[in-house]
Parts: C-alpha cells; sequence; structure tokens
C-alpha cells in the first residue's frame, strides 16, 4: 500500500513561514502521514497539528536537526522534487513500488540531497513552488485516491457546498 511522509528543507524563519505552513498543510491534506521540518520551525508544526486536532487524521509533524539522518533512515524510495529532474510521469509507477519520502527545498538545496535522493523527480522543469510540487507528485503517488480520504478524530467537518461556507461538528454528523 502506498504511504508517503515529507521532508521540508532548509527552512528560514525568518521568511520560510508561511511557504513551509502550505508545505505542512498540502501534505496533511493530499494523504502525507507525517512531515519533518528541517530547522526550527516550531510555528509551521504548531500550525499543522492545530489543523489535525481540529480536523481530525493521524498526520504527525516534528521539527528535524539532521535531515541527512530522516533520508538515510528512510524505509522506502526517497523522491527529491527539483526542477532539474526526471520528469514525474516517467518515474511515478516505479517511486509507487514502496513508501515514499517526498523532500522539497526552500532555497538553495544541499549536493547531498541530488546524490542520496533515490529519485530526483521535475514536476515539470520549469520553476515554480516547493507547495505546487508537493501537490502535483503526491496525487500523481496516490492517482487520485487522496481526494477521498476521511479524516476521523476531529472537532469538525467542512460539509460541501456548491455556495457559501458550512461546516458541522463531528458529533453531528454521527
Ligand atoms: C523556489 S524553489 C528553490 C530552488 C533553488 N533555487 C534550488 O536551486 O534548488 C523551492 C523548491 O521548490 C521545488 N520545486 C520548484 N520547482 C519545481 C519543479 N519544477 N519540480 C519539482 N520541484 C520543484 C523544489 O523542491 C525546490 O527545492
Amino acid at each position: 500500500m502506498e504511504r508517503a511522509e515529507v521532508l521540508r528543507l532548509g527552512h528560514r524563519p525568518e521568511r520560510d513561514e508561511r511557504l513551509t505552513t502550505h508545505v505542512c498543510l498540502t501534505a496533511r491534506a493530499l494523504g502525507a502521514e507525517a512531515v519533518h521540518v528541517d530547522g526550527k520551525g516550531t510555528g509551521p508544526v504548531g500550525t499543522a497539528r492545530e489543523v489535525t486536532r481540529r480536523f481530525g487524521g493521524g498526520f504527525e509533524a516534528d521539527t528535524v536537526g539532521s535531515p541527512r539522518s530522516v533520508v538515510r533512515d528512510f524505509d522506502g524510495n526517497v523522491a527529491h522534487l527539483t526542477m532539474y529532474g526526471e520528469p514525474v510521469q516517467d518515474v511515478i509507477d516505479d517511486v509507487r513500488e514502496e513508501p515514499v519520502l517526498a523532500v522539497v527545498g526552500a532555497g538553495k538545496v544541499d549536493g547531498w540531497v541530488y546524490e542520496e535522493a533515490d529519485y530526483n523527480v521535475g514536476v515539470t522543469n520549469q520553476p515554480h513552488s516547493e507547495v505546487a510540487a508537493l501537490a502535483v507528485f503526491l496525487h500523481e503517488y496516490f492517482g487520485g485516491e487522496e481526494l477521498e480520504a476521511r479524516f476521523a478524530g476531529g472537532e469538525v467537518e467542512v460539509v460541501p457546498s456548491a455556495s457559501g461556507k458550512e461546516t458541522r461538528s463531528i458529533r453531528d454528523s454521527r
């Protein structure tokens, strides 16, 4: 069965707070089980935990001091998302053979990441965003099944609506 974790490299608290938060929330929403934030990213990690508490699911978020250890210790395929990589559509079937650690950067990504990754994967070979790259990668990895996921154990859930904004407490929906 497919399972995914995400490693956010090079978080800079003074400038990446919002983007790293979006990496964490995108990882959770699109089916990853955990995000590991390299550096002192306590703000994004706290937000991800709070969203999980409110909206459910078993998503885990933490900060890590040694991203290289996360890469080396991961039991599965390490897929580094980079505009210089092989096209996602060419490699995703092979990546899907194992659990995946999807690695995304912030500023310049160190050379060891390119060397130690099992796959360097481009979501197009144009420069864009780690959030966009992660979303498309997870969607390709899970083949769209992540869109049907239920997030159990939270306080509230959204009632899908063609207009307006509606939520209900989980107690009311059972
Ligand atoms: C704004 S980019 C910065 C990249 C940085 N200049 C470098 O040399 O690695 C931040 C991250 O977005 C992701 N990214 C951007 N464009 C991508 C693409 N076309 N395919 C896959 N990932 C991409 C990569 O993970 C990258 O590390």
